[in-house]
């Protein structure tokens, strides 16, 4: 079977800067992939090359078998975007502006199981303006779970959650993956990748500098020392 998401030798250069200079992995359906590596190693531009918001300069990127710069508005709806600042229209509350992104799709998730499941009915007279960081994080995830997608990107879903937050998050990724959806999660914390991943690729200077199952990756030691000794500065 087809990745759910393949990149293929991508590339990426804003001048001189080569933001992503040959990257290559994919991402199966049912699995969360943890995407690692140090500020400006190139996971934003490779993601946003999956989401359809930029165009590589070379190699192949396919979500669902489809190039996403030409996906038609179908696909997208099959794909679940949580961006770091979520972009949330300021002056309305979640349980309604949830209630209209769900009406966008077919099969949505009620939208009262999916906020409780969240905590954001304990915030929900709060507009989006007036939310604390975690409570629009949380919203913003909400945003990007309702249309029950086939592909998931997150991006730091849980920096600035509360602990409770962050497990009430993991569990409900996993469930995500275990529903069958393939989950693509850019993460600086070891501890969510450890945690959450079936598998992580270690980005560093554009570059992919480990792809594969966590176990395989890991090996006997801590994620974080393998991270380290792949991305010391200089190493790529
Ligand atoms: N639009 C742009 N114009 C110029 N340079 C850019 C642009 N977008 C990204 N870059 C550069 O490309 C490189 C990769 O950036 P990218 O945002 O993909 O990194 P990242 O791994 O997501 O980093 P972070 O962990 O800080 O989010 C950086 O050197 C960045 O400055």
């Amino acid at each position: 079977m087809a990745p759910a998401v393949l990149v293929e030798n991508l590339r990426r250069a804003f001048g001189a800067t080569r933001a992503v200079d040959g990257a290559t992995w994919s991402a199966e359906a049912g699995r969360v992939l943890a995407l690692l590596g140090p500020n400006g190693a190139g996971k934003t531009t490779t993601v946003e090359c999956l989401e359809g918001l930029q165009r590589p300069d070379s190699g192949e990127v396919r979500v669902l078998g489809r190039d996403p710069w030409q996906a038609p508005a179908a696909h997208r709806a099959a794909v679940g975007v949580m961006l770091q600042d979520g972009g949330l229209p300021t002056t309305t509350r979640p349980l309604p502006l949830l209630h209209h992104f769900a009406a966008l799709y077919a099969d949505p998730w009620p939208v009262a199981d999916l906020a409780g499941r969240l905590g954001i009915d304990r915030f929900a007279r709060t507009t989006v303006r007036r939310m604390s960081g975690g409570e629009r994080q949380r919203v913003s995830l909400a945003a990007a779970l309702v249309g029950r997608p086939e592909v998931l990107f997150l991006d730091e879903p849980t920096a600035g959650l509360d602990p409770h937050g962050r497990l009430e998050v993991w569990e409900l990724v996993r469930a995500e993956a275990g529903r069958g959806a393939a989950v693509v999660v850019t993460t600086h914390s070891f501890e969510e990748a450890e945690r959450l991943a079936d598998d992580v690729v270690v980005m560093s200077d554009g570059r992919v500098a480990a792809a594969g199952p966590l176990p395989e990756v890991r090996g006997e030691r801590a994620l974080e020392e393998v991270y380290f000794e792949l991305t010391r500065r200089g190493a790529a």
